[in-house]
């Protein structure tokens, strides 16, 4: 028995009578953890995506980040965000190098604010351990554990003791993992299903590509969205900048690619050029005004309004 499931662009969101008299009014923010943010979107955890100036930016900003974990100084990333009074949001892996990791910026007497457990399938016996392990070592610190796409891997990551869950295998823009192992669930279905059996936040991870997807994100139960590639060609983002036939464009490479990996081995992921967009303060705002007239279209005046809705799937 074959299911059909549903991605972001397979459905829609059905208007209600708007409430309020202006697109202003609606409220975007969201609680995440111990902290307040303007925006339920943040740039996903990609070495071309997010440096510690990007972090800054986004912290500054009055947005959640979570930097990546790639041949980082965390101990030096997270005194540097403290000492300048935003928050720290690190990602760490499930080896050894990660206990150290931990263990240094305990013996430093540091406790970042937020932590993400980043692997590509945290439903897996190595991601339980280091969960277990963070947890113990850092119980004041938020825990994101991620990627899972299921109903029963998002229940046992509650279990096993992460604050919030963040949802989405293969889904990625230069994802090629459904490509190389044929796995994959589309976001709709991923995010409704993760959603509902937990009571922790779902992040929905990966394949955002209109700015309405938010929205149907939302829509679904999700607390917060991450996203790589809407973020990925600004002046802000990390990755470089190159010139072809004078049109200017941003590298965009996956964290399993082997750009990222430096070698050829387990590759699930692709290097790409994305268009080159300039400065990232404008879309920041675009997205929150898309964002507020959502809310106004779900006949609301917060994104909780979006839960409320009912959601059409497209015929073909
Ligand atoms: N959201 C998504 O759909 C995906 C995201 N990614 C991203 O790419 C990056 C690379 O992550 P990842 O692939 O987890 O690799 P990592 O290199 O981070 O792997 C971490 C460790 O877990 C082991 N491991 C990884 N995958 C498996 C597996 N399927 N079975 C058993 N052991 C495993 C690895 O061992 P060994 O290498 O020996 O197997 C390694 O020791 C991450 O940042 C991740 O978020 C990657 C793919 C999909
Ligand atoms: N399968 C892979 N997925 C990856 C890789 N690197 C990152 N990711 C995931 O993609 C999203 C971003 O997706 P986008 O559609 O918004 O661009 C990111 O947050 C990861 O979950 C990879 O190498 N392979």
């Amino acid at each position: 028995m074959h299911k059909t499931e549903l991605n972001y662009g397979d459905v829609y969101l059905v208007p209600r009578k708007t409430v309020v008299d202006s697109r202003k009014e609606c409220d975007t923010s969201v609680q995440f953890g111990p902290r307040r943010f303007d925006m339920p979107l943040y740039a996903s955890n990609m070495k071309s995506v997010v440096d510690a100036e990007t972090c800054e930016y986004f912290a500054r900003h009055g947005w959640f980040y979570t930097m990546h974990r790639f041949n980082v100084d965390t101990v030096a990333f997270v005194a540097g965000m403290q000492q300048k009074g935003l928050f720290a949001s690190i990602s760490v892996g499930v080896n050894d190098d990660t206990i150290e990791q931990l263990q240094a910026l305990k013996d430093a007497g540091l406790t970042p604010e937020y932590i993400t457990l980043d692997i590509a399938n945290a439903w897996c016996v190595k991601a339980e351990r280091m969960i277990k392990l963070v947890k113990q070592m850092f119980p004041a610190s938020f825990l994101i554990g991620g990627n899972i796409a299921t109903a029963e891997a998002a229940r046992d990551l509650q279990a096993w003791g992460c604050d919030a869950i963040k949802a989405g295998i293969a889904g990625g823009r230069v994802c090629i993992t459904k490509n190389k192992t044929g796995f994959h669930r589309p976001m709709i279905s991923t995010v409704q299903d993760c959603a509902a059996a937990v009571t922790i936040p779902v992040i929905a991870d990966g394949g955002i590509v209109e700015h309405g997807d938010v929205a149907k994100a939302l829509a679904c139960g999700a607390t917060m969205v991450m996203a790589g590639s809407l973020f990925a060609g600004y002046d802000e983002s990390a990755g470089e900048i190159v010139e072809i036939n004078g049109k200017h464009y941003k590298e965009y490479f996956g964290s399993a690619s082997q750009f990222n990996k430096g070698e050829y081995k387990n590759v699930e992921g692709k290097k790409i050029l994305v268009e080159y967009k300039g400065r990232m303060g404008r879309v920041l705002v675009e997205l929150k005004e898309d964002l507020q007239s959502s809310i106004s279209y779900a006949g609301g005046k917060d994104i909780a309004a979006l839960r409320q809705v009912d959601m059409i799937v497209v015929a073909r």
